[in-house]
């Protein structure tokens, strides 16, 4: 097959595009033939106008002179090597419901035709379809529970938005086995997908590939090129008061929408026809973001059955009520801040952040909570610090124009209003002080956010959890602390180049 050699960002070998090359796999046993998977996503092209995935295999009789390096495999490599105990998890219901999809017409013949890995026992990976909100947290348990230090190593690829990930950080966290926590390799196939959107951020595209690939060849790259590393996934802890209730939806869809796939699952379905359940809650532990106001109240409204058919646009349809109400929601909020170098713990700075009603509070471990919504720009990769963006009562029009900074690159960081003053647009991290009433949206690094709820109508007392929802009683106190040093509950697959250019 011939292949135009111009420039090796504009490979073309045939109808290959190179942004949908996943990779180029060496065929075993010989020394000249290759193998091209590629991928391409039609948008609205399936029966119900979803996406469709097409995975190719494209034969070559000799190495594409033109083919990055990087993207030339041998083998699988070792994070789905032998040595490890490989699970694939569909989350049925992420997103508008492409996993199962996603699984069946790409991921599947994808590890088997380059990485040899085929679904069963022996050497194969399990596979496992979420039958209910419980499903992953349940498997993750179980994978907590028989954690074995260095002698079993699990790799979990996770087909989900950003609650998979959480549903996996509290499963494995609460069965504390001990030892390293399993690695993670995200496919995003939720809504948001905050994390794969900062952990894909910086540094992980060859140089100047244009177009883009999309998100999901990406995400493939990383799972089966050589060139990552297995980084601790920075988290926190968040402690609730007694009352608190976690709140999901279950309903008729909740058993699972990929019928024809092997479900290895056990967990029981629950027949709550679309309405809410809610289970006590002490704490939880989370790797993306802690919230309270705008941001909680918009991920909860938004997260309905009827919602969630319209994929990302649900949280557009919401906030537009949301930001008419403009609900200023009533709480105390302590910060404590990072002890400077040398000073000890005790000498840790606590500060009030001096107001009783807030619009926004929400404190983060990463940049990006979608592709384009950058809350917090000083972020890299895996970083570890949780910085807190809040601001007090605004109106619809004012809020907008603050999520607008943030769909800018994050110039909500800084800007000023009210009095007659001027307005400004900041940037600077630490500059924004303690976002007074006036109208400033504060943004600085802390330890733990103590936040104390004063509403009493329990719609305004939604917290947020990278995703998952809480409900905190009158007059409760929610902390949330940054988790450092000890055994990581989980590990992320990331490109290299993302850890080298913290
Ligand atoms: N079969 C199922 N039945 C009921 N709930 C399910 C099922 N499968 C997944 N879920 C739930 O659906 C939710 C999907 O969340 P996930 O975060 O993966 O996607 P998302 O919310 O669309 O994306 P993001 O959080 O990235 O915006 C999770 O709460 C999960 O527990």
């Amino acid at each position: 097959m011939a292949a135009t050699n111009e420039h090796p960002h504009s490979l073309i070998i045939g109808s290959v595009k190179p942004e949908e090359i996943i990779c180029i796999r060496r065929r075993p046993h010989t020394t000249s033939a290759y193998t091209i998977f590629s991928l391409k996503e039609v948008i609205g092209d399936d029966d119900q106008g979803g996406t469709s995935f097409v995975l190719s295999q494209t034969p070559l009789a000799e190495a594409p002179p033109a083919a990055p390096h990087e993207l030339v495999i041998e083998g699988p490599p070792a994070h789905l090597g032998r040595e490890r105990r490989v699970h694939v998890i569909v989350s049925a219901l992420s997103g508008t419901g492409r996993a199962g999809r996603f699984y069946g017409d790409v991921l599947g013949p994808l590890l088997e035709g380059a990485a040899g890995l085929v679904e069963g026992e022996g050497g194969g990976y399990r596979l496992v379809v979420t039958r209910s909100a419980a499903s992953v947290g349940e498997f993750a348990r179980g994978l907590g529970e028989r954690r074995d230090g260095e002698r079993e190593r699990h790799t979990v690829v996770l087909l989900s938005g950003d609650g998979g990930v959480v549903d996996m950080l509290n499963g494995v966290a609460g069965a504390d086995g001990g030892g390293s926590g399993p690695l993670i390799a995200l496919l995003p196939l939720g809504t948001g997908n905050a994390l794969f959107h900062s952990l894909h951020k910086t540094g992980v595209d060859r140089a100047g590939e244009q177009p883009p690939p999309s998100d999901l060849v990406r995400a493939l790259r990383t799972l089966l090129l050589s060139g990552t590393t297995e980084a601790r996934l920075p988290s926190f802890r968040v402690d609730f008061p007694p009352g608190s209730r976690r709140i999901t939806y279950a309903g008729p869809g909740s058993t699972g929408t990929a019928a024809d796939m092997t479900v290895r699952d056990t967990e029981e379905e629950k027949e709550v026809g679309g309405e809410e359940v809610a289970d006590a809650v002490v704490a939880l532990h989370g790797a993306i973001v802690a919230s309270y106001g705008f941001h909680a109240q918009l991920v909860w409204e938004s997260d309905t059955p009827a919602y969630r058919r319209h994929g990302a646009a649900r949280f557009g349809m919401v906030a537009k009520e949301l930001l008419r109400e403009a609900h200023a929601y009533r709480a105390d909020v302590e910060l404590t801040l990072p002890s400077s170098p040398g000073e000890g713990r005790g000498g840790k700075e606590k500060r009030q952040i001096p107001r009783d009603k807030h619009a926004y509070l929400l404190a983060t471990l990463v940049s990006n909570l979608e592709r384009t919504f950058c809350i917090s720009p000083a972020s890299r990769p895996l970083d570890g610090k949780l910085r807190l963006v809040h601001f007090g009562p605004a109106d619809g029009e004012r809020t907008m124009r603050i999520m607008g900074g943030a769909y800018e690159g994050g110039k909500h960081v800084g800007m000023r209003w009210g009095d007659g003053e001027a307005e400004a647009e900041g940037g600077r991290e630490g500059d924004a002080g303690e976002g007074k009433d006036k109208g400033e949206v504060g943004y600085e690094e802390v330890e733990e956010l103590r936040i104390t709820i004063r509403e009493e109508d329990p719609r305004w007392r939604k917290i947020c959890i990278d995703g998952t929802i809480v409900e905190v009683p009158v007059g409760g106190t929610v902390t949330v602390r940054r988790e450092e040093g000890g055994k990581a509950h989980l590990r992320v697959l990331v490109d290299r180049r993302v850890v080298g250019a913290r």
